[in-house]
């Protein structure tokens, strides 16, 4: 474990997720929300609680070993590529705790520490591993918690559709380091429209989820991804409307509607202050003309 002496600890002082409890065991049960889940869901309370089935589903019993030891997130206090790694250790309902990077001086300590293989966070503290490359510590989250579906064709789709989100996540995530970000915003929105989001309404005509009937790490993904795009084009999803009502099922899943409120462990859109941390520890001088 890092030694984090000289860094802020932070921890939402929100209490730990109600236990799932209901239908988990009862293996008939978990046969009729499987079949239920292939119809469109109706935005009701009866979803809410097929999302809580889906969810201990998918969790199984082996969300109990990550109650002993907690998991620490090394980042700075924003978004970020960290992000998408709150947003899954939330669904899979995974307790964290956060240190944030504000001083150069801190992340030269973990350089020194050798924490860092690419000398670059994230970083994340898990199961005795000091895990770093965002995309390895979410494909370690989702198998843990059965969220990388139920065999390798299963996971190369949900590899596929996750590889995209990140993708377009990733121009998102730069804007705000650009000298001059107006042509990029437009290319994303252009990208998101004509690239993006029509492969995920195709894929949502019917399904509930987008592989395997089953809550993935694609899914998680995409409800991130999607309210991103709806903080920059608030009405850019008018055109798709299985994605909307996805969306809409999504943050009914009440780890995600927890997540979505204030004072969560969701962090806000960057703003001044994010990107000038982020410049002074990495020793960045002038803005990216990526
Ligand atoms: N492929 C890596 C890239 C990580 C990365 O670029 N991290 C940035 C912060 S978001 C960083 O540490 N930059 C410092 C550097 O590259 O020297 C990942 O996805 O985790």
């Amino acid at each position: 474990m890092v030694h984090c002496a000289n860094m802020q600890l932070y921890h939402v002082p929100i209490g730990p997720p109600p236990p799932i409890t209901g239908f988990r065991g009862c293996t008939r049960l978990r046969f009729v929300c499987f079949i239920c889940c292939h119809f469109t869901a109706l935005l009701d309370v009866d979803f809410i609680r097929r999302s809580e089935n889906a969810v201990s589903q998918t969790l199984g019993s082996k969300n109990t070993a990550a109650m002993s030891d907690k998991v620490i997130l090394h980042y700075f206090n924003g978004r970020g590529k960290m992000e998408s790694v709150r947003w899954l250790l939330t669904v899979a309902e995974v307790e964290f705790d956060e240190y944030y990077l504000t001083t150069r001086e801190q992340y030269l300590k973990l350089l020194n520490d050798g924490s860092l293989l690419f000398q670059q966070v994230p970083l994340v503290e898990m199961d005795g591993m000091k895990l770093v490359q965002t995309k390895a510590i979410l494909h370690y989250i989702a198998e843990k918690y059965n969220l990388f579906g139920k065999d390798i064709k299963e996971r190369a789709m949900i590899n596929m559709y996750s590889e995209g989100l990140i993708d377009l996540m990733e121009m998102m995530m730069m804007l705000p380091f650009t000298a001059d970000p107006k042509p990029k915003l437009d290319n994303i929105q252009s990208k998101a429209k004509e690239r993006y989001l029509p492969v995920f309404e195709k894929a949502l005509t019917g399904p509930v989820y987008l592989v395997g009937g089953k809550l993935s790490l694609a899914d998680v993904l995409l409800v991130e991804c999607t309210l991103m795009l709806e903080e920059k084009f608030p009405a850019i999803l008018k055109d798709y409307p299985n994605l909307k009502s996805f969306q809409g099922r999504m943050i009914q899943i009440p780890a995600i509607s927890r997540f979505l409120q204030p004072g969560s462990k969701r962090k806000p859109q960057p703003d001044e202050g994010y990107v000038k941390t982020v410049m002074e520890v990495f020793n960045i001088t002038a803005p990216l003309s990526l």
